[in-house]
């Protein structure tokens, strides 16, 4: 397991789980910041563009980046999923030692294919500026950083799951016998929890996304600029972000976990 919660099943915590989230949280906003410096770039993702690759640019970014981390063991966390699982190279490390936290049946849930479409379709676009620099490699690879960061903060909704589960089974067996999505996404979710994460991640995406400038000027000079255009990336992108697409993907993933964890 990852090395935010690399302890034992035992000492697994909601609020350890919790800290964990909050800490992928920097991950995300750097990484989308580090995207925000390329414009949208779109030959990298065009399958024509470039004919010595058989996809677009991006596909074999994303083909070849993940065969070597796969070869280094990064898909043996439940958490780490690939994008480009088709014949993916083993892993040449010995298996991880820590005994397996959650049931297996968190190996059968991956919805990267969501994350995929929502991350190029809806989100890139607003905080990509429209462009072309040509800076095709770095695009894709920070592309790829984003998508890895956001996967695995929306899949890490497998040990939120377990956690709320064994901390009350006799609230979830019930929903979980019934199949029953709806009574288990009202079990599972905290509105406070959710408002918290969304106005600290506007906040953070603020702090982090400053111009940093040395002219004793700096500060009239933001204030007539328009307050979206003050940060690397949209604060409020990045509180939507949270809360439409991860938090909702995050409590999927719980779904689905929870459906199967009597099986
Ligand atoms: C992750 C949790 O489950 C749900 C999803 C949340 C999220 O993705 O941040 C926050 C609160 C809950 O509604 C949690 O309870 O911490």
């Amino acid at each position: 397991m990852a090395a935010e919660t690399n302890s034992k099943s035992d000492t697994l915590t909601l609020e350890k789980v919790r800290e964990a989230l909050i800490k992928q949280e920097d991950t995300i906003i750097y990484r989308l910041i580090q995207r925000a410096n390329f414009p949208l770039n779109s030959p990298a993702y065009d399958e024509k563009a470039f004919p010595s690759f058989s996809g677009s640019l991006l596909q074999f970014v994303v083909k070849e980046t993940e065969a070597l981390q796969s070869k280094v063991g990064r898909y043996e966390n439940p958490e780490e999923l690939p994008f480009s699982p088709e014949s993916l190279p083993p892993s040449l490390l010995p298996p991880p030692e820590n005994p397996p936290v959650l049931h297996p049946a968190a190996a059968s849930i991956n919805i990267n294919g969501k994350i995929w479409d929502f991350y190029f379709d809806e989100l890139l676009p607003l905080f990509a500026a429209t462009g072309d620099d040509g800076s095709y490699a770095s695009t894709a690879s920070n592309d790829l950083d984003c998508l890895q960061a956001i996967s695995r903060r929306i899949h890490y909704g497998y040990y939120v799951a377990e956690v709320k589960f064994k901390d009350s089974p006799q609230d979830y067996e019930p929903a979980i016998r019934a199949q029953d999505r709806e009574g288990l996404m009202k079990l599972l979710t905290f509105v406070d929890v959710e408002e918290k994460v969304k106005k600290r991640v506007e906040k953070k995406a603020m702090v982090f996304g400053q111009e940093v400038s040395l002219m004793d000027n700096a500060n009239t000079r933001t204030d007539q600029r328009n307050v979206s255009e003050t940060y690397k990336v949209d604060p409020l992108v990045v509180s939507r972000l949270y809360g439409e697409w991860i938090m909702p993907l995050t409590k999927l993933v719980q779904v689905e976990y929870l459906l199967r964890r009597l099986d």
